[in-house]
């Protein structure tokens, strides 16, 4: 369907298009982690460490891969994890991620740190949640929040996992700090025309969600959850979703691996709101496994940046109908219908890789 030099079977042949394509500084940007890449490495790991029980004899010949999420209807549960910078990947940027998105029947989580504009990106019409990292000055904060409602974004993600920016060394050596000329943070902008840079602010609270609670009537996600205390914590402040994430490996290296915490996650928030996971998703049966041990959903990072500068809309859209097809796939082969029908029986834990 795509020209894909003739590769693209799977997500690594995706990479391996995109390694080739990007200018060697941006793909170490997408593809890096923090520190030592331990956390990086490991979340893909701690699926190898994870085997399904497949059920046999049980009629599954119709999969249906649909899932509801606070108040949206997907057509697969993988979502778009929100990345930044997608114009360094492909010139239409965040417009042409949305587009394969609004196509595969998902939603896209749009960065704030994105390079097109909010509104541009809305006006492809498809499903938005927005990320969002609060910033000390709460009026622009506001005023951001204010814009993502108006755009029609029907959630915000709240990155939690960033006090400061991690250390990732690929881009220290290459001295990469800035976007090239002509790329900018366009939902940075303030009244004056302005665009600011983007804060990590380690003064970020749980009053403050409290005061993000109140501030708006949008579903509220909080991202980067790993301690089940927090994900106790999450559920008094009254946030609607938690997503288990270590930022993919960018912000605290040694991190535990993100399908290593989900059960623990999963066990304190026991039903009372959904629970999402990001990092080192790259095959339907990582897509099986996290939503036996209880996710709701998953999201995916790099794959969609590999997609966009691979092929545009198409290379997303060849991303997310592979995880679909291989989700289908997966499904049938373990005797499962749906993701309704996915319990923890079906995954073994086993020692090394
Ligand atoms: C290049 C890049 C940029 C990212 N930018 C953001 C961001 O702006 N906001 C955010 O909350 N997370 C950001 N993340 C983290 C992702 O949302 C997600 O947690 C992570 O990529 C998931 O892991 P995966 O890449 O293995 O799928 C970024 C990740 C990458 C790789
Ligand atoms: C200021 C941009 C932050 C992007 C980000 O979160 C990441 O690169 O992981």
């Amino acid at each position: 369907m795509l020209a894909l030099d003739g590769t693209g079977l799977n997500l690594a042949d995706v990479a391996d298009g995109a390694r080739r394509r990007l200018d060697p500084v941006h793909w170490d940007f997408f593809a890096g982690g923090a520190g030592d890449e331990r956390t990086l490495r490991a979340n893909e790991e701690a699926f190898t460490r994870h085997r399904i029980l497949p059920r046999i004899l049980r009629g599954a010949q119709v999969r249906d891969l649909r899932i509801s999420l606070l108040g949206c209807r997907l057509a697969m549960p993988v979502l778009i994890a929100p990345t930044a910078f997608h114009r360094l990947a492909h010139p239409e940027g965040e417009v042409a991620t949305a587009h394969a998105a609004a196509e595969a029947g998902t939603i896209m989580v749009v960065s704030m740190a994105a390079t097109r504009p909010l509104e541009e990106i809305a006006a492809v019409g498809g499903p938005l949640w927005f990320q969002l990292y609060p910033q000390s000055d709460l009026g622009f904060t506001s005023a951001l929040v204010r814009r993502a409602e108006a755009a029609g974004c029907r959630a915000l993600v709240v990155t939690v996992d960033s006090p400061v920016f991690g250390r990732r060394e690929r881009d220290l050596r290459h001295r990469f700090v800035d976007l090239p000329p002509g790329l900018l943070c366009e939902n940075m902008r303030d009244p004056s025309g302005r665009v600011r840079d983007i804060e990590m602010d380690a003064g970020l609270d749980w009053p403050r969600i409290g005061w993000l609670r109140e501030l708006t009537t949008l579903p509220i996600l909080l991202k980067g959850v790993l301690h089940p205390a927090d994900a106790r914590l999450a559920v008094a402040h009254g946030v609607d979703g938690v997503v288990v994430s270590n930022h993919g490996g960018r912000q605290l290296d040694g991190a535990v691996a993100t399908l290593d915490a989900l059960p623990g996650i999963v066990a304190a928030v026991d039903g009372r709101l959904p629970v999402l996971l990001d990092g080192g998703i790259r095959r339907g049966t990582d897509v099986l496994v996290a939503l036996a041990l209880g996710a709701t959903a998953v999201l995916v990072g790099r794959p969609v940046l590999w997609g966009l500068a691979v092929g545009g809309v198409a290379g997303v859209r060849h991303v997310l109908d592979l995880l679909r097809d291989d989700l289908d796939r997966a499904l049938a082969l373990a005797g499962v219908a749906g993701p309704g029908e996915l319990s923890g029986d079906l995954v073994a834990k086993v020692a090394g890789g």
